[in-house]
């Protein structure tokens, strides 16, 4: 998400090789935020020399028996308060591992603003809780908007914990009470870390006051939580910010592209097509940020690339991979934060939507409902958000937007709303998915709650090439599910092309509304609590993802099952004569043959031919996955 007011203060970086964390930190004055801020400041000594000894001088005059850390984030902030303009300041620090860029936005009354914009882009959150008080609504506040905010890694530094005797009880009865919470807020990497920043227990030592911590000193977890697999390198996006014409005397004309990978690996060759137009081309060369060739693009890299068919391409479309492209569309659903004190968003208002590159006209044509981010709770008789509320809201753009879920993208899924008149950034939006329904056609709840049903359904999704073997497993399982007394419907590929899609064919855009179909029906089932087991090839991985992406948003179980037996062995078995024909040119566009099978690389169980036989295989997929 790009929001402006960032302002660097602090030591200069060095953007050197090392890899860089970015760090959003949340909790008051009171809990010590300033003082953790010092202190990761300090004692990675990267405060100028001069500052420190202001310091020490002002803590002595004040009394303070130890250097009062907070001086160092406060004084900066009285500073920028002076002009109120800048909400958030970003401060620089390094160890000889990794770089780290702390987003410190103040805990005041503009929280939610603040933290929207100096956290959408952190690697790592960490929220400070005062040992003494415990978890209280704003610790909650700052967690949910960090899972709303898709930050990554959640790090709860207990802190004060000097001031409650460093007792073990406390942080357990604080762990366990957070942990509870956590659990209904989409987190996957929670870490509990009990700090004094005033002493610096556990801050880079681990503290010999607190022998019971097993765990990492705050530092040290820092330095090594996993941040290179959170950026998404499964989805290719390359959103157009300009075109290089150059003009050259000897007529020589090719254009490229330039712009920053928001997904996604890029290289020479690959097949891509060009949205929301729809051609389709290859790329013939990448130029890395120094202009320089390179073989390979992934975000957040600012590279050109040339392709090898002559299309007109303008700023604001997006290059992608055919197989794999974001939703293109012009009404979507999003969580819209509201940032203007002036003004409130409302019902049928248009502001400038700016996503990616793009930007156009929008106008809001629902607020579904207000988040109190407090409670969680959903008010669903509103129609407005005004400063740092929070809402579900579907917008209905001019142009089309293209776009994925911010689960999935931050970057491509993310966008800000600007007030036509006077130019501000009035919100930030974080995109759940399209609306395919139009504004004309409203949802009907349910009056049975699905804990009233009497099985909590889910999908068991079986891919993987012809022949391999998902048709014999999925009557297995169907089989021993129903003898156990469960719901359980079986959804064969073959079959369903009869009748639900007799209308598709195998060219790959047929395949894609197969699978999207395969998988919004899957998802019914599974919300009626039945156990849909599905076999299908389902030959893309952005297809599959977004059946996955339809069970998640509705809080249902998907198992995603990888059938992998070889090919030669599927055409060794094949059942239908079908490798065959497909070998003599008589069965075209056939999988694994002339058209693709993407390897699941994130499939919840893998199956091998070496696993034994269906009935097997299936008892075993019935006890892991505690069906
Ligand atoms: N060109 C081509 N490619 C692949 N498969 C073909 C083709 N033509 C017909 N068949 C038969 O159709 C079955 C696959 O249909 P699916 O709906 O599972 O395919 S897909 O998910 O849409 O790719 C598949 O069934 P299974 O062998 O059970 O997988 C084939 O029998
Ligand atoms: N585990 C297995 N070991 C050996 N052969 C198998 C196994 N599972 C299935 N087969 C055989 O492989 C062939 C293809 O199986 P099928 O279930 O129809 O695959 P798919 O539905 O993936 O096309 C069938 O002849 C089946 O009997």
């Amino acid at each position: 998400m790009t929001v402006t007011d960032h302002e660097a203060t602090g030591a200069p970086v060095d953007l050197g090789r090392k890899e860089l964390l970015r760090l959003a930190t949340a909790g008051s004055v009171d809990d010590g935020k300033s003082t953790l801020i010092g202190r990761l400041l300090f004692d990675s000594k990267s405060i100028f020399t001069d500052q420190m000894e202001s310091i020490e001088r002002t803590s002595a005059e004040r009394g303070d028996e130890y250097a009062n850390l907070a001086l160092l984030t406060d004084g900066l902030r009285a500073e920028r308060e002076q002009g109120i303009t800048i909400d958030v300041a970003y401060r620089y620090f390094a160890t000889p591992r990794r770089k780290f860029i702390v987003a410190d936005t103040p805990g005041h009354v503009q929280y939610t603003r603040n933290m929207v914009t100096g956290a959408s882009t952190a690697d790592l959150a960490i929220v400070l809780i005062d040992a003494r008080k415990g978890v209280l609504e704003q610790t909650r506040r700052h967690a949910f908007l960090s899972s709303l905010l898709g930050i990554p890694h959640l790090t709860l530094a207990v802190n004060k914990m000097d001031l409650v005797d460093f007792s073990q009880e406390r942080f357990d009865e604080i762990r366990a009470e957070f942990a509870s919470f956590a659990s209904k807020l989409n987190v996957t990497d929670l870490t509990f870390v009990p700090v004094s920043a005033l002493l610096g227990d556990n801050i880079v030592e681990r503290s010999t006051n607190m022998p019971w911590y097993q765990g990492s000193p705050l530092l040290h977890h820092l330095e090594e939580v996993h941040i290179a697999s959170d950026r998404n390198l499964i989805d290719a996006r390359l959103p157009v910010q300009y075109v290089i014409r150059p003009q050259r005397a000897d007529g020589y004309d090719h254009r490229s592209y330039a712009g920053s990978v928001a997904g996604g690996v890029f290289r020479p060759g690959d097949d891509v097509v060009v949205l929301p137009g729809g051609f389709t081309s290859r790329i013939a060369e990448i130029w890395g940020p120094g202009g320089a060739p390179v073989a390979e693009a992934f975000p957040p890299m600012a590279v050109s690339v040339s392709l090898t068919d002559e299309i007109d391409i303008t700023r604001g479309e997006m290059i992608a991979r055919p197989n794999n492209r974001p939703w293109v569309g012009r009404d979507v659903d999003a969580m819209v934060c509201w940032f203007s004190e002036a003004t409130t968003l409302t019902e049928g208002n248009r502001y400038v939507v700016a996503s990616t590159t793009t930007q156009t006209r929008a106008q809001v044509t629902a607020v579904d409902y207000r988040l109190d981010v407090n409670t969680l709770h959903r008010d669903e008789t509103a129609d407005t958000l005004s400063l740092n509320e929070i809402g579900r809201v579907t917008l209905h753009a001019q142009q089309p937007l293209m776009f994925d879920a911010y689960r999935r993208n931050r970057d491509t899924g993310s966008f800000i709303l600007v007030d036509e008149t006077t130019n501000q950034t009035v919100g930030a939006g974080m995109i759940t998915g399209p609306v395919n329904h139009g504004a004309t056609i409203v949802w009907h709840g349910s009056k049975v709650s699905r804990d009233q049903r009497p099985y909590a359904g889910a999908t068991i999704w079986l891919t993987g090439l012809s022949g391999s073997g998902k048709s014999s497993l999925a009557v297995e399982l169907e089989r021993r599910l129903v003898a156990a007394g469960r719901p359980a419907y079986l959804m064969d590929g073959d079959n369903l092309r009869h009748g639900l899609n007799s209308d598709l064919g195998f060219g790959d855009a047929d395949r894609r509304e197969n699978i999207r179909r395969t998988g919004e029906v899957a998802a019914l089932f599974a919300d009626s609590g039945a156990v849909a087991i599905v076999s299908l090839i389902s030959p893309f991985a952005a297809e599959r993802r977004r059946a996955r992406d339809i069970h998640d948003a509705s809080g249902l179980t998907f198992h995603e099952v990888f059938v992998d037996t070889p090919l030669e062995e599927c055409e060794r078995r094949d059942p239908k004569g079908l490798y065959a024909r497909a070998r003599r040119g008589e069965v075209t566009n056939f999988t694994g043959i002339d058209s693709p099978y993407e390897r699941p690389e994130h499939a919840d169980l893998v199956v091998t031919p070496a696993d034994g036989t269906p009935g097997d295989v299936a008892e075993a997929i019935i006890r892991d996955l505690g069906l």
